[in-house]
């Protein structure tokens, strides 16, 4: 399980000329290894996030997510990458308000053309990964914002994907709650194996990454390896 990004450059359409989002960025994440991205607003994080999670085409340079190469893959084989082998945690959770939150997670395996109901154990196992084991049956209305963010993180786990790519998780929690959760993605991707990226403005979170790397101006540092 690995995520790598070689030389990746993708711009933007910008008036008559092109903005350049990422400028030859290289990010190798092996299998159990989070990696925090820090950088101020519109230096480029979320086009990281995007590429890696093979939802944006770079203009060059090459991706691969757990050693298959992204470039020149056709849209299904790309599709099935996403849904197979790329778990995402977006910042707002985003649930299901009808669902309870097995059934979230379930949801997974029944996109992936399994049955839902034999999805459960791994559901529940999940869930209680996570710290929610006695709330599977709740709907989100009556969960806490912590609580979502974890039904969050542990959907994005569902279908035991080989990369974990995190967006500003705790955006909505406390700086309390918001060190739990990135605890908490530090334990899993050790425990899971993902090749984690977490990408964060705030350097209050980074103790807990194995890698550290900032992106400025769409240029990444070299990761620094803390610890
Ligand atoms: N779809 C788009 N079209 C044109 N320009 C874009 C697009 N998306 C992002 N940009 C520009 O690319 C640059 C990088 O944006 P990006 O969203 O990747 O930064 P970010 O670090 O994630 O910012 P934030 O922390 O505010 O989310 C910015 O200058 C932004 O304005």
């Amino acid at each position: 399980m690995s995520l790598e990004l070689n030389e990746v450059t993708l711009t933007y359409p910008d008036g008559d000329g092109r903005l350049t989002a990422l400028d030859r960025v290289s990010l190798d994440v092996p299998g159990g290894t989070l990696a925090a991205v820090v950088g101020p607003s519109g230096s480029g994080k979320s086009s990281l996030l995007a590429v890696a999670a093979t939802l944006i085409r770079p203009d060059s340079g090459t991706v691969a997510v757990d050693g298959v190469r992204v470039e020149g893959a056709a849209p299904a084989r790309l599709a099935e990458l996403r849904r197979r082998r790329i778990g995402i945690v977006f910042q707002q959770p985003n649930l299901l308000a009808s669902l309870t939150a097995a059934e979230q997670l379930q949801v997974m395996a029944q996109i992936d053309g399994r049955p839902p109901r034999k999805a459960r154990p791994r559901a529940l196992e999940l869930l209680e990964a996570v710290g929610l084991a006695d709330l599977a049956d709740r709907r989100p209305h009556r969960l806490s914002g912590g609580q979502r963010q974890r039904v969050n993180i542990a959907r994005a786990l569902m279908n035991d994907p080989a990369v974990l790519l995190v967006d500003e998780p705790t955006s909505a929690l406390d700086h309390e709650r918001g060190a739990a959760v990135i605890d908490l993605i530090a334990r899993l991707t050790r425990e899971q194996g993902t090749a984690t990226v977490l990408v964060t403005h705030d350097r209050g979170h980074l103790d807990a990454a194995d890698q550290v790397a900032e992106v400025l101006d769409g240029r990444l540092t070299a990761p620094a390896t803390t610890g």
